[in-house]
């Protein structure tokens, strides 16, 4: 299962690009979007899910150009998209069998899968209320489960940890490792932690353009040996900062504490393990 694009540029006005130039090969396994507001990552995402069409450029599904042919993906696809709509008055199974219904999934086995989506996603305690009772977490949750539905191979959520809390992001992370073995499952964000726990390969993006693909720890290994920590007084922290890429202070008391990513050496700094979010500030503050 191999998704291959190449030169994707989408245009929303003569001047506003959503991507520019951008090509990718993805494979099986999770890959991780990650870039600040209007990298481009829902236009992405909208791309692939064929709910939007490319300016220029190619998609090939296992060879197959899923432009020209939007069935070819669509019958392989789950989609939670950000803007993810629900029925008010429909209960969590009505809705779930409703989807069933437009996707054309049905079969004898159609309510055992519900309910396991629904045990999935920690609702079923709750399958019989209506939707419009839920809250922002649990309606997250519900877009998650209807994305899987109809066995997909080819997975796509635009901010599936929005509104779970810590223990339902443990239980969604769970529930989509298990299908990674042979589904691409692409998933975005903009806070890395979430997909630092999740992801196998991480696209980092920013303005439409793709900065950077890899494993997630060949990422690191950009900023390997780079990362430093170091207290200072409060009112050192700026000229800190014009020598150096600060990417976090924390106060203490009378004193700061600063990580930052060193472009040369300095006196008192203790080096430190370097992690994805350095990375990702790294590459994202030096590309503007
Ligand atoms: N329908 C549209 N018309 C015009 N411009 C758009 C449209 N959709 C997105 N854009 C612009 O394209 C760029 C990329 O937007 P996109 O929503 O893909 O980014 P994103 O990475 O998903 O951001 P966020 O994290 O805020 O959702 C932004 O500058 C955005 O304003």
């Amino acid at each position: 299962m191999s998704l291959e694009i190449t030169h994707l540029t989408k245009k929303y006005s003569k001047e506003k690009n959503g991507l520019t130039d951008y090509s990718i090969t993805i494979n099986k396994g999770i890959l991780g979007l990650l870039g600040p507001n209007g990298a481009g990552k829902s236009t992405l995402m909208k791309i692939i899910a064929t709910i939007s069409k490319p300016t220029t450029g190619t998609l090939l599904l296992n060879g197959v150009d899923i432009v020209a042919n939007p069935d070819s993906i669509r019958k392989i696809l789950g989609y939670l998209p950000q803007d993810f709509g629900v029925y008010p008055n429909l209960n969590a199974y009505e809705f779930l069998a409703y989807i069933a219904a437009m996707k054309g999934v049905g079969g004898k086995d159609l309510h055992k899968r519900i309910d396991m989506l629904l045990e999935g996603v920690n609702l079923t305690a709750h399958a019989k209320r209506p939707i419009g009772s839920y809250s922002g977490g649990m309606r997250q949750r519900i877009g998650i489960a209807q994305a899987l539905l109809s066995d997909p191979k080819v997975l796509i959520f635009d901010e599936p940890t929005v509104g779970l809390d810590p223990e339902e992001r443990v239980r969604f992370r769970q529930l989509i490792a298990d299908l990674a073995d042979d589904c691409i499952i692409i998933l975005s964000s903009h806070i890395v932690s979430d997909i630092e726990t999740i992801a196998d390969d991480v696209a980092i993006m920013k303005d439409g353009i793709l900065l950077n693909k890899a494993p997630q720890a060949d990422i690191i290994k950009l900023v390997d040996g780079k990362v430093f920590e170091i207290v200072v007084s409060n009112d050192q922290v700026n000229t800190l900062r014009a020598r150096q890429q600060v990417i976090d202070t924390i106060r203490q008391q009378d004193k700061t504490r600063v990580r930052f990513i060193g472009k040369a050496g300095h006196p008192g700094a203790t080096p430190v393990t370097a992690t994805l979010e350095d990375a990702y500030l790294f590459l994202t503050q030096n590309n503007s």
